[in-house]
């Protein structure tokens, strides 16, 4: 067989990005209408259920689409992985399969899985290279969804030494940017803190207080930056080994809350509820690997909290609970 040579994506193709509406989604959405893409093609969870296989087929076998994202998943922060690891264990390997197995069948040249940076060992050393993956026991409050997005990168590597398929897999740190989910018990800590301390601003309130010891590390990638990375792999790389995509720097819960108090002017006191879960101790990226396929991040965390802010405040009355 002859050996894959990625390149520039031909711009007419249809490009299918499985999760359009999401956080991610909506960044590739946007990243590939500006690189001039011009057959996007996105269907809501309303209009195709991805755990819903005959549809699935139904849909690959109309749109014939030359390249996918997958960027559907079932996603949410720690707590919800905690209360709901079915749903993140089920929803996440059914979809994964359906659109995988589909791609397959309806010939992709190209896809990329989303996967996230809890794939890799709780206490694993830092920072995280690629090949930490499956070397100890996962942290606890995401296990279910960790085990959820190794499948998908076996299936990926399956697809490879099995049909030949040149499909690869990107693993995100924690993410964040415009159209992320506010929800006080569902989301991420980032836009959780911003919505919280933004509350806690306009009421007044003295104190505001967040989960867990504010101890545990974490590295913030603005969406967008994330987006670019997902366009530039799909045109510089091919191999069976996940790449982790990340800025390469962390800091603690509470060093972002005080970044995140001082952006929006909140001046209370932040406070610490240790009875809530810290997750895992840290999680920091090794981006050798993506920063020699020629690919670095470029948007600084203060100036990605200053934007997610302003969108947050032009877009909070009508967001997802
Ligand atoms: N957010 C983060 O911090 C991180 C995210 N990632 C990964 O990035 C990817 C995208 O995450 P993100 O954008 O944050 O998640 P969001 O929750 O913002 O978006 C998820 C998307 O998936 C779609 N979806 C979910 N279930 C179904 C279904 N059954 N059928 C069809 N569509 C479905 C949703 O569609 P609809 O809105 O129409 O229901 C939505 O568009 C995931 O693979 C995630 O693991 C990785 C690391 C960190
Ligand atoms: C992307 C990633 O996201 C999840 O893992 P996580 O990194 O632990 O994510 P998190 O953003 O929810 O929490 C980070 C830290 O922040 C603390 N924290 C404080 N206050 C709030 C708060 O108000 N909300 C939240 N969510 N966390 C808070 C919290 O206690 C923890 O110490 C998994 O879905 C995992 O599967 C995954 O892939």
């Amino acid at each position: 067989m002859t050996p894959f040579t990625p390149g520039r994506l031909d711009r007419s193709s249809p490009f299918y990005v499985a999760g359009h509406g999401g956080l991610v989604g909506s960044a590739l959405w946007r990243k590939l209408s500006a690189e001039g893409f011009t057959n996007t093609i996105g269907r809501t969870s309303k209009e195709m259920d991805l755990k819903d296989r005959a549809a699935v087929f139904a849909f690959f076998a109309e749109e014939r689409p030359r390249y996918v994202a997958l960027a559907a998943a079932k996603v949410g922060g720690i707590l919800a992985n905690k209360t709901y690891p079915v749903d993140f264990l089920s929803e996440n390997i059914r979809i994964q399969v359906n659109v995988m197995d589909a791609a397959q069948e309806y010939g992709v040249e190209r896809l990329l899985f989303l996967g996230s940076s809890c794939i890799y060992p709780k206490l694993a050393p830092q920072p995280l290279k690629e090949e930490y993956l499956l070397t100890g026991p996962l942290e606890e409050t995401n296990d279910a969804y960790a085990i959820a997005k190794i499948s998908g990168i076996m299936q990926v590597q399956a697809m490879r030494k099995q049909y030949g398929l040149p499909w690869i897999s990107a693993m995100p740190t924690n993410l964040y940017g415009p159209g992320d989910n506010f929800s006080a018990q569902g989301s991420h800590v980032l836009p959780a803190l911003i919505r919280r301390l933004d509350e806690a601003r306009v009421r007044g309130d003295k104190s505001v207080t967040n989960w867990g010891t504010g101890a545990p590390r974490r590295e913030f990638l603005h969406v967008d930056d994330l987006a670019d990375a997902c366009l530039h792999l799909l045109e510089n790389y091919d191999g069976p080994q996940h790449v982790n995509v990340g800025v390469g720097a962390d800091m603690t819960i509470k060093e972002l809350a005080g970044l995140i108090a001082g952006t929006i002017g909140y001046e209370g006191a932040l406070r610490w509820d240790a009875t809530k879960p810290d997750g895992t101790p840290r999680k920091l990226m090794d981006v050798g690997k993506l920063e020699a396929l020629g690919w670095t991040a470029r948007i600084s965390l203060q100036d990605g909290i200053e934007s997610t802010y302003a969108w947050y405040r032009a877009n909070r009355n009508g967001l997802r609970d």
